[in-house]
């Protein structure tokens, strides 16, 4: 099949440089009109003549894309018709939250969002008159994650992320309103090299970066004949695509009587978001709401966490508390010892609410304006109650329409109230949670953010643009002990009462949503942030990304719209290679491994051909086709505190050995532990006079992909990378992902060399291939060492370290040692290393990744000596045994942590 573009117009926003001009030379090479947009006329010429001169048909458009009517009628007046629209153009304004001012907040909505809203309602009718149409929308990690990868050296895009995160609910409402006429919306988040990218950037990876490896996928995303992706978010950069989806834990559902308490909330929390048995819902109306409900009614009283979850001496505010869902949060709050501020435009509403809460003995202060006006609300608080320890932004209006009729004013009144007016309040607390290092936001989507429903364009993009405001302030407001979530209520209220049948609102009371509120805004709620909770009826769970492998199309050229096609099964499975990405790093990651020939993380490992190498012996080949189902590891501070002291950590260093101290944590090369139940499993019986007497361990590489968690289940699969055949030896190196099991989320990689005497002449590759960062080849600087650290070990070193997972009896068993020719037990590899890199950890700080070669034995009692020698980012260490000045840990090195993921380790 060969997609061709011919009799299409093609309107590409935002399309002087960079993706925009991407795009417009790929659909006009393949016989496309084309409507170059950009504001930057002459940028959008040079696109224009490029076109031209290799035969194709293009014309200039200079307005702003807020001026969606100007836009659609250059390719009408010129082409006669649109039916392709991409939306592309962008701006940035990225600032902390704290420094971010209303302007930066605005531009953002007013290109992004507004900008969106206008190109599309101009081609809108066009599109339906003529039954056909596309339009690619264009979101961002940034939005997807409330992050930019922090590669891009990013924090502070609250408004970028909203606006992002908006155009995917925007998208998805488009999806249901165009089904009809043939009208299909879809979502990118492309990462590519920009101008802001190149600096720093390696080369060869910024040309992998490039556009050109975004466009094709866009493409065939337009086309007639492609598959179906109305709806759909992909995720996509230097070849590789990927599809990312919802998925909503089953929950828990409680009894709604008044035992539905915060305590109770607290106390089946873990159920809440448990993703055990997970749903991947679509619309709206994937839930069985009304079927959850009865059975809340049919559970006995909900058992309460001691000691109560309560607000005493704490400040709420809650917007749009004069009735409904924020009305039954303030009594809520105030029957828990809270002072509340009701806010709400209604005057009557707002003081009826503080009546009820001051007849009941509680106390409350009504704030009468719109939730736009947040400084307002905030100076209630303080007058009345001294500050705020609590933010509920709740306040809402609904202005439903078809996309077809729905007027600019009702767009802009919902994106208002909702977006704006939530901004709006979180900027006006920030300061005084940042000051006070505490703070709870829980802001209101909706599930027609999540998504998206028919008629409500303008609610679906403010709710879902909620989201990714939510998911910033999480991240941003981590170091100021600032928790946020975002939830997605159904309840009968007012609002609700327009849409819904009486008897469900009835049903449906803000009651059975309060108490989850309270749980999340309550200082019990330590972990929880930058989460979204679906609430209705008693029933509460959470929803998250889920996002296929992918497919990573290979750099030797630019893939095809057709490849894209052929692919599309690949692109969009979800199955167990599937993850749960929480942050862009893994976006970042995963384009990283697939546009580079040194990195190995985020293989495939159900891929029995991922390693496979054409100068391997069939023996090798074959033992590379082992996949080794994964296995789970679980520990508890406990371990920690065991693997630590394992490496010498003493009784002083708190840090390390107590989990009550508030710097607890585990050294970082804790992360070769989790991987051993699993790494060991390898069969190694495959080699010639295979004997593990005779192993050694020959080379480790580390690499720590996130913070190490204090206690948990992880879960590791485990592949052999590489076979050498070293003529009387054999050396093996396996390859261990170590993920978080509930998240997915990648934490440690580790590349593990044993080196197996006596084990070699099996054939094949001798020398390894270079595996980037692991592998091992450091020259000593030729200067003395910038630092030296000297550690005795005791004789029981290897006695306590094997209790971390390594029990190899090499280490205790003096008749095993004998075979492996050592006189008496040896100290593991592993250990001399987490005791060195404790040493450099001390010098220089933390570090994320780490490699050694073992190039001698070290027995337990033996002094270690580390010198280290810094080298800009990296510090090359040695190590050496006193006693026999013998060099035991050779080309070793690690990379220093940079500020970014320093904070973070
Ligand atoms: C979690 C994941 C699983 C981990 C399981 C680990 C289980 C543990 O319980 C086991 C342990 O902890 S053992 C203790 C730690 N290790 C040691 O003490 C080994 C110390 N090293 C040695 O004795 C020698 O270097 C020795 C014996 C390794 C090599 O010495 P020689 O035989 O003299 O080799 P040499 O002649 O110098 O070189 C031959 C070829 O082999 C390569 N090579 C050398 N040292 C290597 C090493 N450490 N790792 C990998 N390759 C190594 C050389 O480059 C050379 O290759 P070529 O011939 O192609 O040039």
């Amino acid at each position: 099949m060969s997609l061709s573009f011919k009799g299409h117009t093609v309107v590409v926003t935002g399309a002087g440089g960079g993706l925009g001009k991407a795009y417009s030379l790929a659909f006009a090479s393949r016989g496309a009109n084309v409507v170059v947009n950009d504001f930057n006329g002459e940028a959008a010429q040079k696109v224009v003549d490029e076109i031209v001169k290799a035969g194709g048909k293009a014309v200039v458009n200079t307005s702003s894309v807020t001026d969606g009517d100007a836009v659609i009628k250059t390719a009408v007046d010129n082409f006669g018709t649109v039916t392709i629209l991409i939306n592309n153009a962008g701006i940035l304004r990225d600032r902390g939250f704290k420094n971010m001012s209303d302007k930066e907040w605005d531009q953002i909505t007013e290109v992004h969002l507004h900008g969106a809203f206008a190109c599309t309602k101009a081609a809108w009718p066009i599109f339906r008159k003529q039954k056909f149409g596309r339009v690619i929308n264009t979101a961002s990690a940034a939005g997807i994650y409330g992050e930019c990868a922090h590669f891009f050296g990013n924090f502070g895009q609250a408004n970028y992320s909203a606006a992002k995160m908006g155009l995917i609910g925007f998208t998805k409402t488009l999806a249901r309103e165009g089904a009809k006429y043939n009208i299909k919306s879809s979502v990118i988040a492309p990462m590519a090299a920009s101008a802001m990218t190149e600096t720093i950037m390696p080369a060869e990876m910024l040309k992998q970066m490039s556009p050109e490896y975004v466009a094709p996928f866009v493409l065939s995303l337009c086309h007639p004949d492609a598959p179906d992706a109305s709806g759909k978010l992909f995720e996509l950069g230097a070849g590789w695509i990927a599809e990312v989806r919802w998925e909503r834990s089953d929950g828990a559902i409680f009894k709604t009587d008044a035992s539905f308490t915060p305590s109770a909330v607290k106390q089946r929390w873990s159920e809440v978001i448990d993703f055990g048995k997970p749903s991947y819902p679509n619309a709206v109306t994937d839930v069985d709401s009304v079927g959850k409900l009865e059975a809340a009614k049919k559970l006995p009283s909900n058992p309460q966490a001691t000691p109560e979850v309560r607000f005493d001496g704490q400040t709420v505010i809650i917007t749009g508390a004069g009735a409904g869902l924020g009305r039954a949060y303030a009594l809520m709050y105030a029957k828990l010892g809270a002072n509340v501020v009701i806010n709400d435009v209604s005057e009557k509403g707002a003081a009826g609410v503080v009546d009820e809460i001051t007849k009941a003995g509680g106390k409350a202060a009504a704030a009468v304006c719109s939730a736009e006006d947040g400084e307002k609300i905030v100076a209630v608080a303080l007058e009345k109650f001294g500050g705020v320890h609590i933010l509920i932004a709740n306040a809402g209006i609904l202005r439903d329409k078809s996309f077809q009729s729905m007027s600019k004013a009702e767009w802009d009144a919902v994106i208002a109230v909702h977006l704006r007016g939530t901004y709006k309040c979180a900027k006006a607390v920030w300061p005084i949670f940042q000051k006070q290092k505490y703070g709870r936001i829980v802001n209101t989507c909706s599930q027609v953010g999540i998504y998206g429903n028919f008629g409500q364009v303008n609610y679906s993009t403010a709710k879902a643009a909620i989201i990714g405001l939510t998911k910033t302030l999480a991240i941003e407001g981590k170091k100021y002990g600032i928790i946020a979530n975002v939830i997605a209520p159904s309840a009968g209220t007012a609002m609700t009462s327009t849409v819904w049948p009486q008897e469900m609102v009835d049903a449906f009371k803000p009651d059975f949503v309060a108490p989850v509120v309270g749980y999340l805004t309550s200082k019990d709620n330590t972990e929880t942030s930058g989460c979204i909770f679906e609430i209705s009826g008693g029933w509460a769970a959470q929803t998250r990304w889920q996002r296929t492998a992918g497919h990573g199309f290979p750099h030797d050229s630019v893939y095809t719209p057709e490849d894209v096609v052929a692919k599309w099964k690949d692109i969009t499975t979800f199955d167990s290679r599937s993850t749960h990405p929480v942050g862009s790093n893994e976006t970042m990651e995963h384009i990283w491994t697939s546009s580079s020939s040194v990195a190995f993380t985020m293989v495939n490992f159900k891929d029995p051909n991922a390693f496979a190498d054409p100068e391997d012996s069939k023996i090798v080949a074959d033992a590379k086709k082992h996949v080794e189902p994964p296995v789970e590891y679980n520990y508890t501070e406990r371990d920690i505190i065991l693997y630590n002291l394992g490496v010498g950590a003493t009784e002083k260093e708190l840090q390390w050995t107590f989990e009550g101290h508030e710097d607890f944590a585990a050294l970082p090369t804790f992360g070769v532990i989790p991987q051993f139940p699993c790494s060991t499993g390898l069969p190694m019986d495959w080699l010639p006079n295979y004997n593990p007497a005779k192993l050694l361990h020959g080379e480790q590489y580390l690499k720590i992909h996130a913070p190490i968690p204090e206690s948990g289940s992880l879960v590791n699969e485990a592949r052999i990378l590489e076979a050498l055949d070293k003529g009387k030896a054999a050396a093996i190196t396996t390859i261990v992902e170590t993920r978080d099991k509930s998240s997915g989320k990648l934490i440690f990689e580790n590349q593990s060399t044993v080196f197996i005497r006596g084990a070699g002449g099996f054939g094949g590759r001798r020398q390894g291939k270079d595996r980037g960062a692991a592998s091992s080849a450091n020259e000593l600087p030729k200067r003395n060492p910038d630092a030296v650290v000297e550690e005795r070990t005791a004789e029981s070193q290897a006695a306590l370290y094997r209790l971390s997972g390594d029990y190899n009896p090499l280490h205790i068993q003096p008749e095993f040692a004998a075979i492996g020719g050592f006189d008496k037990p040896i100290l593991h590899g592993l250990c001399s290393m987490g005791i060195s890199a404790k040493h450099v950890l001390k010098t220089y700080g933390p570090y994320k990744d780490i490699k050694v070669r073992f190039a001698g034995v070290v027995y337990p009692g033996e002094t270690i000596i580390t010198e280290m020698w810094k080298e800009g980012t990296k510090v090359i260490f040695r190590v050496k045994v006193k006693e026999r000045n013998l060099v035991a840990l050779a080309a070793a090195a690690v990379t220093l942590a940079d500020d970014t993921t320093k904070a973070k380790l």
